[in-house]
């Protein structure tokens, strides 16, 4: 991962079908947030491939990576389908 010297934003992508690797993701996303040069970061989720059955919503993805325990920087997430260009600029934008 390239991470900026100081950077106003994290862009983190969460693939809402591989619900085995969640907890991974859980750990390298707080790890992220730990990083001294993201402080401060808004943090924006992209929950991707929502356009697939059977793929988490993302009330579990908020639960799993515990962004209710985000105090000092604002945080969103958004459902994506990278493939259909769907929901993208919707985050971007925000
Ligand atoms: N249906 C669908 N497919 C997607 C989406 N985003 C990426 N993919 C496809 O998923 C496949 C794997 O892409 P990624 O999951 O991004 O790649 P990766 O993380 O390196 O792959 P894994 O480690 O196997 O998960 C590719 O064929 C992509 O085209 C999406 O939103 N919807």
């Amino acid at each position: 991962m390239l991470l900026s010297k100081y950077s106003d934003y994290i862009i983190y992508v969460v693939d809402l079908r591989d619900t085995d690797r969640l907890v991974i993701a859980k750990e390298e996303f707080l790890a992220i947030l730990e990083e001294e040069e993201l402080r401060g970061a808004a943090v924006l989720i992209f929950a991707n491939k929502q356009d697939l059955l059977g793929a988490l919503d993302d009330a579990t993805v908020t639960e799993s990576l515990e962004l209710h325990k985000i105090k000092n920087q604002q945080w969103a997430i958004f459902k994506t389908s990278a493939i259909k260009g769907e929901g993208l600029l919707e985050g971007l934008d925000w």
